[in-house]
């Protein structure tokens, strides 16, 4: 068994649906959903906000490669379209593998370009570490330390006060 801590963003069509979608076809993987937040967008600033939110979630396979097809899937199912001239363009669905812990609490770490652990940039994500940051106080991003303070950086102060929470706009979980 793994489990993982996974972004979820939506910025183009019914966010909320994509967003609440994702959620569902993570079924029964699904342990803690934070909050929404409308956030603005990071890394191509010429697009529309992002709904955000996190996921924690386990599975029961021991390989952490079944996050890749999972998230991988998920995308797919909301009709995710790459645009290979736009990195960080717009999208229907963006379902992120932030970290993933094997089943004795150790991070697992993995330089693989189709999966990257942890995920490379979301040391940078106020949109990911305040959400995550929400349902676990005590959360550590392998390799970088306390979500807290990634968060609390003088470089990440703006981007987190720039979110705003969307309580209108629950991911429902029935646990
Ligand atoms: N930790 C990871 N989570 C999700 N995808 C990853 C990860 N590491 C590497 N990848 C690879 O990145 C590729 C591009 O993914 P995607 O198009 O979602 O990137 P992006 O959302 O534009 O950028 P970013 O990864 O910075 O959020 C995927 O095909 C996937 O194989
Ligand atoms: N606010 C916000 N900005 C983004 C997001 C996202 O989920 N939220 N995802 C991106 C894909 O890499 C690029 N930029």
């Amino acid at each position: 068994m793994t489990r993982a801590v996974l972004s979820v963003g939506s910025n183009l069509g019914d966010r909320y649906a994509h967003l609440r979608t994702a959620v569902e076809g993570l079924g029964d993987s699904v342990v803690l959903v934070s909050g929404v937040y409308e956030t603005p967008p990071w890394g191509d600033t010429e697009q529309p906000p992002y709904l955000n939110a996190v996921v924690l979630a386990v599975d029961p396979a021991p390989d952490h490669r079944v996050w890749l097809e999972r998230v991988r899937s998920l995308e797919s199912a909301a009709g995710r379209v790459r645009d290979p001239e736009r990195r960080f363009g717009p999208r229907t669905l963006d379902v992120d593998v932030i970290a993933v812990w094997n089943d004795d609490g150790t991070p697992v770490t993995s330089a693989d370009a189709e999966l990257t652990l942890p995920h490379p940039r979301a040391c940078e994500r106020a949109f990911v570490l305040k959400p995550w940051l929400d349902l676990q106080p005590y959360a550590q991003l392998p390799g970088h330390g306390w979500v807290t303070d990634l968060l609390n950086a003088p470089g990440l102060t703006a981007d987190a006060n720039a979110m705003t929470p969307r309580p209108d706009l629950p991911l429902e979980f029935e646990g």
